[in-house]
Order: C-alpha cells, then sequence, then structure tokens
C-alpha cells in the first residue's frame, strides 16, 4: 500500500464519518507502512489511538480492502520521541516551568499555584460536613476515592444529579482534601462558565497558547456544572481538547452535571462518549432518611450559634417528609426557622415550623419519584419489587411493570430513557411502547383504569 492508496481512502473516509469525525480522528493518523498484512499508524496520542481503533478501526479496515490493500489488522502507536501534548516535565514541575509542543515547543510560561485558574472553595464544603445516605453513597465513595490522590482509576469522575443534591459539594470536599494531603498537586476547580468565560478573555487577549498551557498543566481538573458549555462550540472544542491532554498524562478530571452526559443535549457526540468513559455516578434525589440525617447534622452546627433554642420532637421529621428532595431547599428552612424561633424566643415548635414554613411547604408539595411508583405497584399486584427491573416477561409481572411506566411518565418529569435505566436499564422504545399500551388499554379495561387511578391518589397522597 502507498501514501497515495491512503489518500484516497482518506477521501472515502471523510465522506463514511463526516467533516467533524474526520477532522478529530482520521486526519492526525499518519500512515506508517503495511508489513505482514498488518497497516500500521502513527498517532500523535494514545488516546486518539485507542478512540480510533475502537470507534472507526473496522470502517477503515474495510476501505483499505476496498481500496486495494489487503490489511488484517491495523496498529496505531504513538512514535518514539513524539512531541507530548504539554505536559510539565517531572524534572521542571517544582519551577513552575511547563514544556509545550508544536509551535511553542519551546516557550515556557509561569505556572505558578497563584496563576492558577480556580475557582474558591467554600469553606463549609467539606466531607467532614457531607451527610451520607443511601442516595448519595456511591458518589461519595468515588468522590472519597479521588480525594486520595492515589493512582488514577477512573477518568474523568462524572457526577451528576438534580439541582441542590451535593455535587458542588463533594467537588469542595476533594479539592480540600487533595490540598491538604497533597499539596504538590495543582488542583483547580472551576465551573464551566468559567472555563468559557477565561477562554473567550484569552481569544480577545491573545492569550490562548497561555491559557492551554495553564490548563494542560494542572494535576486534578474539576469543572462544575458542565451542561453549561453545550451549544457553545468554540469553547466546547477547547474543553475536548484540554481533557484529552490532561487524560493523556493521566491527571485526574472531575465533572459535575444537572444529567447524565448523553442527556446533555447540545453537547457534541464526542465529548459526551468521552465523558462517560471513566465513572459516571447519579446522585439520586434524597430520601426521608438523609433529609433527617443531614437536618440533624445541621442542628448540631446551629447550636453554637443559637444557644438555648428549643426544637419540639417530630419538627424535624415533619421536616424530612415534607421538604423536596432539594437539599438547598431544606437548608434555607432550617435557617429560617432558627432564626425565627430565636427572634421570638420561643421553643420551635410544630405550629411555629407550619406558620413560619407555610410558602416553603406549599411550594415543596412533595414529588412522586419513579421508586415509589415501582415499589406501590408492585405491593399493589404483590409482586417482587426485583421483577419491576428484572427481566421476566411473564405477562402477570410485564403488565403491572408497564403500569409502573406508564405512571412514571404521567407522574414524574423524568424523560423516556431516564425511566427506562430505571427499571433494569432497559431502553427508551419499550418505555414507549408501555405508555402506548397502557392508554389503549385503560380505554377498553375498566379494571386496570381504575387501578391506575387508584395507584395515582395514593402515590400523590
Ligand atoms: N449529603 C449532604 N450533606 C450535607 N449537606 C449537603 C448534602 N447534599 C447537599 N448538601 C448541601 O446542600 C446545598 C446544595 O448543595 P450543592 O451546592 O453541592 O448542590 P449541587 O448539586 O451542586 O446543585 P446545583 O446543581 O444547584 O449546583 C449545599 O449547601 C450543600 O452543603
Amino acid at each position: 500500500m502507498t501514501n497515495d492508496t491512503w489518500g484516497r481512502v482518506r477521501q472515502d473516509l471523510l465522506k463514511a464519518v463526516g467533516k467533524n469525525n474526520y477532522v478529530t480522528w482520521i486526519e492526525p493518523l499518519e500512515f506508517e507502512r503495511v508489513d505482514n498484512g498488518v497497516a500500521r499508524f502513527n498517532v500523535p496520542t494514545n488516546f486518539i489511538g485507542n478512540w480510533v481503533s475502537r470507534n472507526f478501526g473496522d470502517q477503515i479496515q474495510q476501505h483499505l480492502i476496498r481500496a486495494g490493500a489487503p490489511v488484517e489488522r491495523i496498529e496505531f502507536s504513538v512514535p518514539a520521541g513524539a512531541p507530548r501534548p504539554m505536559t510539565p516535565a517531572a524534572s521542571n514541575a517544582d519551577s513552575g516551568e511547563i514544556r509545550g509542543t508544536t509551535p511553542v515547543r519551546h516557550a515556557t510560561v509561569k505556572a505558578t499555584s497563584g496563576d492558577l485558574p480556580g475557582a474558591p472553595l467554600d469553606k463549609r464544603f467539606t466531607f467532614d460536613s457531607f451527610v451520607v445516605g443511601k442516595p448519595n453513597q456511591l458518589a461519595h465513595a468515588a468522590a472519597r476515592r479521588v480525594a486520595e490522590g492515589g493512582p488514577v482509576s477512573f477518568n474523568p469522575l462524572f457526577l451528576y444529579g438534580g439541582v441542590g443534591l451535593g455535587k458542588t459539594h463533594l467537588m469542595h470536599a476533594i479539592a480540600w482534601q487533595l490540598q491538604n494531603d497533597r499539596s504538590d498537586l495543582r488542583v483547580v476547580y472551576l465551573s464551566a462558565e468559567q472555563f468559557m468565560y477565561r477562554f473567550v478573555q484569552a481569544l480577545r487577549e491573545n492569550g490562548t497558547m497561555q491559557f492551554k498551557e495553564m490548563f494542560r498543566s494542572v494535576d486534578v481538573l474539576m469543572v462544575d456544572d458542565v451542561q453549561f458549555i453545550a451549544g457553545k462550540d468554540s469553547t466546547q472544542e477547547e474543553f475536548f481538547h484540554t481533557f484529552n491532554a490532561l487524560v493523556d498524562q493521566n491527571k485526574q478530571i472531575i465533572i459535575s452535571a444537572d444529567r447524565a452526559p448523553g442527556e446533555i443535549k447540545k453537547l457534541e457526540e464526542r465529548i459526551a462518549s468521552r465523558l462517560q468513559s471513566g465513572l459516571v455516578v447519579d446522585l439520586h434525589p434524597t430520601d426521608y432518611e438523609l433529609r433527617l440525617g443531614i437536618l440533624q447534622h445541621k442542628v448540631e452546627q446551629y447550636r453554637e450559634s443559637y444557644p438555648g433554642l428549643v426544637i419540639q420532637d417530630g419538627v424535624l421529621e415533619f421536616l424530612a417528609h415534607r421538604i423536596s428532595t432539594n437539599v438547598r431547599v431544606l437548608e434555607g428552612a432550617l435557617t429560617k426557622l432558627f432564626a425565627f424561633g430565636s427572634l421570638v424566643g420561643r421553643e420551635v415548635t410544630m405550629d411555629l415550623t407550619q406558620d413560619c414554613l407555610a410558602d416553603v411547604l406549599r411550594a415543596s408539595d412533595r414529588k412522586v419519584t419513579v421508586e415509589e411508583i415501582q415499589r406501590r405497584v408492585s405491593e399493589h399486584y404483590n409482586m417482587r419489587m426485583s421483577d419491576m427491573i428484572g427481566p421476566k416477561r411473564h405477562r402477570t409481572i410485564a403488565r403491572p411493570r408497564q403500569m409502573a411506566m406508564y405512571l412514571s411518565k404521567q407522574l414524574t418529569s423524568r424523560s423516556l430513557p431516564e425511566i427506562g435505566r430505571r427499571f433494569g436499564g432497559r431502553d427508551h422504545t419499550t418505555v414507549m411502547h408501555a405508555v402506548k399500551r397502557i392508554e389503549e388499554l385503560k380505554a377498553v379495561d375498566n379494571q386496570i383504569a381504575e387501578d391506575l387511578e387508584l395507584l395515582r391518589r395514593m402515590l400523590e397522597a
């Protein structure tokens, strides 16, 4: 095979994979040679090699064969001595010097910790003040592992969950602990919005090279609320390159978002895939026990500021029951209650709570979760909760499962893919089919219509 053949194959691949993929993945490949049926390519980084191999390997091979090069296998390797992506050289990392590659290969910039682009950390957001319960235990365990600063075992750590469930708190906690225990590490935390702001500023001031070097020199990068960059093309592009450069250097990345990578609209496919390549953990909506735990923890903290304030038994339980899953709202309610109680100099009774928090209580009238629906429906039809998410297809199980899917669509704001995932990782088309089927049955089968109505009333009670 000659370079000409590869030139023709590249043209075919451009048509087959589209311009975006082509520019990112195919263009950087440098054809080396074919020996013993193995086509060898040089790639600038291992990450690109692995990615291309996994996602485009078969296509490239087929096109090569079609172009008359009977290759049996393709191999990608980073040539020895190739310029590495900008890496803080171990020997001069301490001095703050960074070696770059290509146009500015020999440039050095100062990037002492004072220059690092991070946002300040909130003192209150530590592991000590984070209350662990079932809904967040996985996220907490993963965050703890990353905070140990040991060898990178999953990259990135992607934390996602609804508003006010503790994503920022966990990221700050990781940063605090790393700063404490591993002061040699350059840890940067910032929101995706700040990342964009920094980038735009660099563009405006002709400082993109410095921007790149600064971000590529960190040891641990945390980007909060990454959904913000969706639809912002050049920021996404830059984020993607920063991300790849850091992963290639085996530097830890931690990302948070309000939803799973695949569900962030207008986020480029290649970025979404990259974000899913490490460990993706979901902070579930808080449950009653966790809310109560958080309230008790907060009360302990407030004791210092409000000595002598008495809270009647049952008040915390009442709040944990009645206030929505968002911890920020829960904390706000408690703060208001303490402030009010100490102002009027009275014990915090149930009456005072209801008066003082009437608006909050009204606003957070309980929202139904998919799990509650599954539990209620299982109880109603006398089946095991595990069968809701299990593979059994017998009508006595499949029908209630479809009803639970239907109710989840009606009573929660979860999307079809999210519902599918909560039913044992089923596809969204399965949920769509269930919803349609139950709608049809409801119109002709009185028993089903009545059951659904009863379940709905119980769930919304
Ligand atoms: N498990 C927890 N234990 C103690 N406090 C918590 C817990 N979860 C959340 N909080 C508190 O709730 C508030 C909101 O949390 P945080 O800002 O981390 O939420 P978030 O998930 O980042 O939300 P957003 O999407 O709005 O940014 C913070 O004050 C945080 O300390």
